[in-house]
């Protein structure tokens, strides 16, 4: 079928220097290919199948092992991470992941459970897809964080061994030059929505490489069961530009490019290439950038953001979810959202996630203030932020320019009694916040010292946000957190905690904070009752119902600001026609659900049939050349 569109495609590809006789023989005879166990010298095995088809079917596929030539002349450039493996190395990758749950038995049973959860679900995706999301949606509280954090960061850090069936496409610095035809290896016709890594922060486990693409299909993975996209219309895209992770160079089973990263113009010309051929195949598809280091997540942002439909979720969307939580925990204190820019909050990690943070709540003070220049200026002194060198004073050498706008002034901190480089002990004894938030990778940073500081809080119900993640980067957690503080605060965590029994039938509730949900405007959906119960975030089951309100609020809003551009049988103007409850209805019956659809045989039509018949005899007149 694909034969005669791959054609041109090709014998474009194919070295142009040489003439189209001999190029037309190349893709001839490189349609064939050698099923695994053939030994040098037999003979060559025809195949009716392209591209990810051949992935697909136990008989021909070679996995890692297809060669780069081979890659090209199959279409399976960019399937594949871009390590090719021998044979012995497949094998050796087997056995050590074979082996690999007696060796997790020493990390914790939960570990070996969870990991064992992701392979039986990761099976179903593999097999059917439909099933798969039926069973995740119908039970996202209990799987979300399988294929999500936490789990999914023991995937990425083990992927190389967990590789069975590619999914996504891997772009690497060796195919510079060639992206804008690898996109067209992907077989959907439409995309909607990329998630792209290139593997250097993954959650806070740093840079894992080419197996950051973990990451990528477990937000994907949440897009369709959250949010009902359609999973034919998800690309998880994985960007090798090398690592910087010695023992990940060092490993001779590790998947992705063997070499430091690039840097500097030739890291962002691969970037580029990438996002010029995703866009000239789907014009109309949103890119997530995930977990890139903050050194590049924010000139990528820049670069891309009024060009492309673009975003970065750490900076933006982890934006959005903390300033519902920061707004829920004011409502909590029994004070209306309005008092918002009355809040002290200390921000531990000015990474990109902080910094985001730091921006979003800062323009919100600014807005509830008047939104003017003064609003704006005045804001910043709400927040105090400490990093890995401790308190962030204009007195430090070389502040990141990202960081610079929340630098402390000197004599300002002199005033309270804080100086440049403080701890974060320190700070908290000093300041008193409402609010300690972290986004800064360190596993238990919110110490006893930290939490009892804390206890001296100016605020009635003080907030304490521990939202990096996976499970053993958060800050503290919600035992130490209600155990040290006390029963009032308001708790909430980037990856799933347990609430936390108080006694006397009290519960201690640990919100999830984490920018899967991508809540802009929520703060006021959560009821008044919950919300004094300290429960600032709605719970995972009901996400699916708030993806929906949160679409059509957005969807609304378009519309007002003459932004919408319509969407299928609906354009911009029936769609101001709706009332609030219609656009409900009109998202819902857009979402995706997970539903067997009725197939029907396709037919090859006589002239195809023609076509495919002559193709088969050239090659196999070329099978004799
Ligand atoms: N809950 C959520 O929705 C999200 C959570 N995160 C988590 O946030 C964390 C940070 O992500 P990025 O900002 O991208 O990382 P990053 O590596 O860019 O930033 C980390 C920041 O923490 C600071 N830091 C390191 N040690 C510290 C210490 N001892 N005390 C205070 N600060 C310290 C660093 O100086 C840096 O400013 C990760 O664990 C990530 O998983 C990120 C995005 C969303
Ligand atoms: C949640 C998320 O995006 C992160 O931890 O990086
Ligand atoms: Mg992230």
């Amino acid at each position: 079928m694909a034969f005669s569109s791959s054609l041109p495609r090709l014998l474009r590809r194919t070295s142009s220097s040489l003439p189209l006789r001999w190029r037309l023989r190349m893709f001839l005879a490189g349609k064939r290919s050698r099923p695994f166990t053939t030994c040098e010298g037999s003979r060559p095995t025809i195949l009716h199948k392209r591209s990810i088809d051949i992935l697909h079917d136990p008989w021909f596929n070679k996995g890692t092992a297809f060669s780069i030539t081979e890659r090209d002349r199959l279409d399976l450039r960019g399937l594949l991470p871009p390590n090719v493996m021998t044979p012995r190395q497949q094998i050796n990758r087997f056995m050590v992941d074979l082996k690999r749950l007696e060796l997790n038995a020493s990390d914790g049973p939960s570990d070996t459970i969870a990991l064992a959860k992701w392979r039986i679900l990761n099976r179903l995706h593999d097999r059917n897809e439909t099933m798969y999301y039926k069973v995740l949606i119908e039970n996202i509280k209990e799987y979300a964080p399988i294929v999500y954090t936490p789990t999914v960061g023991r995937v990425c850090q083990n992927y190389s061994g967990l590789f069975r069936r590619p999914r996504g496409m891997y772009f690497s610095a060796a195919d510079h030059g060639e992206m804008m035809s690898m996109v067209y290896n992907w077989p959907a016709e439409q995309v909607d929505m990329i998630v792209v890594t290139d593997g250097s922060r993954i959650l806070g486990l740093g840079d894992l490489g080419v197996q950051g693409i973990g990451i990528a299909i477990g937000k994907l993975d949440l897009y369709v069961a959250a949010a009902g996209i359609n999973p034919q219309r998800v690309l998880p895209v994985m960007i090798d530009v090398g690592t910087n992770n010695e023992n990940l160079l060092q490993d001779p089973l590790y998947l992705g490019l063997q070499e430091h990263r690039l840097d500097g113009e030739k890291y962002l010309s691969v970037i580029d290439e990438f996002m010029e051929a995703v866009f000239t195949r789907w014009p109309n598809v949103i890119v997530q950038f995930e977990d890139f280091q903050s050194k590049w997540a924010f000139k990528l942002l820049q670069r891309y953001r009024s060009t492309y439909r673009m975003f970065n979720d750490d900076v933006q969307g982890t934006a959005g979810v903390a300033i519902a939580g920061l707004l829920g925990a004011v409502r909590a204190q029994g004070k209306p959202m309005i008092d918002f820019p009355k809040q002290k909050i200390v921000v531990a990690g000015a990474g990109s996630a902080g910094i985001g943070v730091l921006n979003a709540a800062r323009k919100t003070m600014a807005r509830m203030l008047g939104n003017n220049e003064f609003a704006f200026e005045g804001a910043r002194s709400q927040f105090w932020v400490v990093d890995a060198m401790g308190l962030l004073t204009e007195g430090r050498m070389n502040i990141d320019p990202e960081a610079l706008p929340f630098a402390r002034k000197l004599k300002e901190s002199e005033r309270h009694g804080l100086h440049e480089g403080a701890s974060l002990a320190e700070v908290v004894t000093k300041v008193k916040p409402d609010v300690l938030l972290g986004l800064s990778a360190v596993g238990g940073l919110f110490s006893k010292e930290v939490l009892e500081a804390l206890k001296d809080s100016s605020s009635t119900r003080p907030a304490i946000f521990a939202m990096s993640n996976p499970t053993q980067n958060a800050e503290c957690t919600p035992e130490e957190a209600f155990s040290t503080v006390g029963d009032h605060i308001v708790f909430a965590s980037g990856s799933p905690f347990h609430d936390v029994d108080l006694g006397n039938g009290k519960i201690g509730h640990c919100n999830q904070g984490n920018n899967m949900y991508l809540f802009p405007g929520l703060a006021s959906y959560m009821k008044e009752e919950e919300v004094l119960n300290g429960i600032i975030y709605p719970s995972i089951s009901s996400i699916r119902d708030i993806t929906k309100e949160v679409a059509a609020a957005v969807v609304r809003e378009a519309v007002a600001e003459d932004l919408a551009e319509g969407y299928r049988d609906m354009d911009p103007q029936e769609l101001k026609k709706l009332t609030p409850e219609e656009t409900v209805a009109y998202v819902k019956k857009n979402m995706w659900e997970p539903h067997y659809p009725t197939l029907y045989k396709c037919y090859t039509s006589s002239m195809g049939q023609q076509i495919c018949g002559f193709i088969l005899s050239l090659r196999v007149a070329a099978s004799h050349l």
